[in-house]
């Protein structure tokens, strides 16, 4: 009698061609014009260039009082210059008429300084007699003026193209009247949970069932790298449900995220509804993650993950992140990178690349928290980083280097 080969001792598919693979499925997103707010943390597809000088035109930094600067030479304590209120200059709706040599004028902080008025002093350095000021010292040539164009010049390559968009890029854009610009649009991904005993976000379990935690996971983990997400469900181990399901999810995505269904179970609804598609199921060299499925299905990348929830996370971290990010024209990765000690040895299996939920420590160390069974979430409550250890890398000791990328 002969014994199948064991999944254990088939070729596994290296982490990388595995990689390189979903990265060919992706493609980059289109460009679109898209409002200023929506586009925070997308990347500028073009230049933009200010339509209008940044301030739009010389006003006061401070209220006070707009002069004539040749009117307070020689003015002191002993000797004030004393001046009448010639008109009153709020910001917003008030065109101030031109200042006459000799009369100040009454000035809010942002309102437009008088033509004529070379001079702004602040109320403080005032006293104010009816409607008539006392100046005790002279003023500065241009003081507490903001000059038209001093901040931003009109015409001036305000943002690069390439340029992530940050709330604080939302504002100058706003402040300079642009509306919209040109963005390499999110990815659309939708993610498809499977297995008959997983109870999508309800609280009323029957026996035998669990609740649903791998689309929270991966709808959160789509979010955390400007992707969007289109729709989010799960479905029994039905192949008709599924492939139904997965028909609208292609519809309306660039990409198909599902979980479980891909090992070697009486059920595994995933690889038998998409055996006879453009689809490879195949082990790959990481653990947890090892069965991992990629294809297209109705002409939308298809990214198959394993359903236990820390490998469908690994997964995502491998296989997904990168690919999502460099579509929309994003650096492969943002978090903060580091290369620490181990504060303890852990065991690796050599041949595989291993995903450790850990947690940096104040002495510099790092610990791992993720134990041999790396199958659950459960230490996610104390990590603060993962770990990822290479395949050309044997058991580790305490004090051995590893990569921390801060969760
Ligand atoms: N005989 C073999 N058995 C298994 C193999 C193998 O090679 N030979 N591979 C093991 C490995 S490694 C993994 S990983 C799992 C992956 O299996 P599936 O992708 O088919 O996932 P499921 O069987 O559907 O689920 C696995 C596990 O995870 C739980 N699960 C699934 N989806 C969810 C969800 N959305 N929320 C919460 N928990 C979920 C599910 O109940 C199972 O316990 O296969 C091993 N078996
Ligand atoms: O490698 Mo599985 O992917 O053990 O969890």
């Amino acid at each position: 009698m002969t014994w199948p080969v064991t999944s254990s001792i088939v070729a596994l598919r290296s982490v990388e061609d595995h990689c390189a693979k979903v990265a060919g499925l992706i493609g980059s997103t289109p460009v679109r014009q898209s409002n200023t707010l929506a586009a925070s943390g997308l990347v500028l597809a073009e230049p933009v260039f200010a339509p209008a000088s940044l301030p739009l035109f010389d006003n006061s930094a401070v209220d006070g009082y707009a002069v004539h600067v040749s009117d307070l030479i020689g003015a002191s304590a002993e000797s004030p210059v004393v001046l009448p209120v010639a008109q009153h200059v709020p910001a917003g709706h008030f065109t101030p008429v031109a200042s006459v040599v000799g009369t100040v004028a009454k000035i809010m902080t942002g309102a437009p300084v008088p033509a004529g008025s070379t001079g702004i002093v602040p109320v403080e350095g005032a006293r104010v007699d009816g409607m008539r000021v006392e100046f005790g010292r002279p003023c500065d040539f241009g003081a507490h003026i903001r000059r038209r164009g001093e901040d931003v010049r009109e015409g001036q390559n305000l943002l690069a193209s390439g340029t992530v968009l940050t709330p604080l890029h939302a504002g100058l854009l706003a402040a300079v009247g642009v509306r919209s610009v040109p963005v390499h649009r999110r990815v659309r991904v939708a993610v498809i949970s499977t297995g008959s005993e997983i109870i999508h976000r309800s609280s009323v379990l029957g026996i035998g069932q669990i609740h649903e935690c791998n689309s929270v996971l991966l709808e959160a983990a789509v979010r955390s790298c400007g992707a969007e997400v289109t729709m989010c469900v799960s479905v029994s181990d039905s192949v008709d449900d599924f492939r139904a399901v997965l028909a609208t999810a292609c519809a309306g995505a660039d990409v198909v995220i599902t979980s479980g269904g891909i090992s070697a179970g009486d059920h595994e609804v995933v690889k038998q509804a998409l055996s006879t598609e453009d689809m490879e199921f195949e082990g790959v060299a990481m653990s947890p993650g090892r069965p991992q499925g990629a294809g297209r299905v109705f002409g939308t990348a298809v990214l198959s993950f394993p359903g236990n929830p820390l490998a469908a996370y690994a997964s995502f971290e491998f296989f997904a992140r990168r690919n999502l990010r460099l579509a929309m024209g994003l650096s492969p990765e943002e978090r903060r990178e580091a290369t620490v000690p181990l504060a303890h040895a852990v065991e690796s299996t050599p041949g595989r690349h291993s995903f450790h939920l850990a947690r940096s420590n104040a002495d510099g160390t790092v610990t791992v928290l993720t134990g041999a069974k790396r199958h659950g979430l459960g230490s996610a409550a104390d990590a603060n980083c993962f770990v990822r250890v290479g395949d050309t890398v044997g058991a580790l000791r305490a004090g051995d280097l590893v990569r921390t990328v801060a969760l």
